[in-house]
């Protein structure tokens, strides 16, 4: 060991002592600063290659394989980590890409570029050799500095990535709850406020929706219409007449299977579109719903009591799949308007083959 000979300074400057230097580098230094003591950077001053560098020249890039470090005599040296990480910026005294030199053929995590005109050290492993041998005592402060960098560099990761995590939570948590507000809209957009069934849009967004996955090539429709209901609102008022219109759309429900649809056209309208093949199967589905509101009818006779429910007129039909809206609605309401000229509470049916009446 040479503790106490002079070093040879390969950048031809002035070096104090080795013992000097271990001395003044043990004494006071802040191991978490990546900023040398003056002794230190003396010593590695002493042994590291000067160089020059102009602003905006690159010393190397990310990923490249590096063997020496570097310490900032002079001027500035700006570190990209890539990514979103934070730029950083060293100054004099300051040192970087030290575990190119500890570990050999590191691959940098850095890109590091001059932002102004700097002066460098340039230390590589042979040099660093030589230093153990003469000053082990500032090699070992050193090293524990470069192990503290690693240690609060890692901290510092692990603290940013906990805080992204919980930032990524918290918008995968925001993300549930707008998606929840959405489906809430979207079922309040295609909902009837009154009676709970789908309304017009939420008929016509579903049929699409049904047509897109491909629906059976017929199905039956049945439209559903109060007889007199102004009489309802006139003589009862307006609330009577809701509470109608919903048990209205309480015996549609009650009907309904898993792959039918109930809905309240508008004022006081309704339709069910409904999978079937046949008439038989259509009709059941609209004698069901008259003879119902016949039965609430009946119950309520004699009351002098606002009405539950009043007398309903029915158009049905088997309608083509491949038609649209307009075509089905037509065929049912051929339907409906007989059965309302007939002087309603009753079904009517409507052939497609048949001339609409
Ligand atoms: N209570 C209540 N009434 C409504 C609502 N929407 C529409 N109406 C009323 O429903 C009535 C429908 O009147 P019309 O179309 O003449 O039907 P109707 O009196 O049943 O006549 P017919 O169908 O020919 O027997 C109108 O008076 C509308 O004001 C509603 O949400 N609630």
């Amino acid at each position: 060991m040479n503790r106490g000979t002079a070093v040879i300074a390969k950048s031809g400057r002035p070096v104090r002592s080795a013992t000097s230097a271990a001395s003044d580098a043990l004494r006071g230094a802040d191991l978490s600063s990546s900023v040398l003591t003056s002794g230190e950077f003396e010593l590695f001053a002493a042994v590291g290659r000067l160089r020059d560098v102009k602003a905006g020249e690159t010393l190397f890039l990310r990923g490249d394989l590096g063997t020496s470090m570097f310490l900032i005599e002079r001027g500035e040296i700006e570190l990209d980590f890539g990514d979103d990480l934070q730029v950083k910026r060293l100054g004099p005294n300051e040192f970087f890409g030290e575990l190119g030199l500890l570990i050999g053929n590191h691959a940098r995590s850095a890109s590091a570029v001059a932002s102004v005109d700097s002066t460098l050290f340039e230390l590589h492993h042979q040099e660093f050799e030589a230093l153990v041998d003469q000053d082990p005592g500032v090699v070992s402060c050193f090293l524990r500095r470069a192990i503290m960098r690693v240690v609060l560099n890692e901290q510092a990761l692990t603290r940013r990535l906990r805080r992204r995590n919980h930032d990524l939570q918290a918008a995968l948590d925001s993300l549930h709850a707008t998606t929840h507000q959405l489906n809430q809209t979207e079922e309040l957009v295609r909902t009837d406020e009154l009676t709970g069934l789908y309304n017009r849009r939420g008929l016509m967004l579903h049929l699409q929706e049904c047509r897109a996955i491909g629906m059976p090539s017929t199905m039956g429709l049945v439209i559903v219409d109060c007889d007199r209901f102004k009489q309802v609102n006139d003589q009862y008022g307006h609330l009577v007449g809701d509470r109608v219109l919903q048990s209205i759309a309480s015996i549609l429900r009650a009907v309904v299977g898993p792959d039918d649809i109930a809905c309240r056209l508008g004022g006081d309208e309704f339709c069910l579109v409904v999978k079937a093949e046949s008439e038989d199967e259509v009709l059941r589905f609209a004698h069901y719903i008259v003879r119902t509101a016949q039965g609430l009818l009946e119950l309520d006779d004699g009351h002098d009591e606002a009405p539950i429910i009043c007398p309903i007129s029915v158009g049905a039909s088997l309608v083509d799949a491949h038609q649209d809206w307009n075509a089905w609605y037509a065929l049912a309401d051929a339907a409906l308007y007989r059965a309302k000229r007939l002087g309603g509470d009753r079904v009517e049916w409507q052939d497609a083959s048949e001339p609409l009446s």
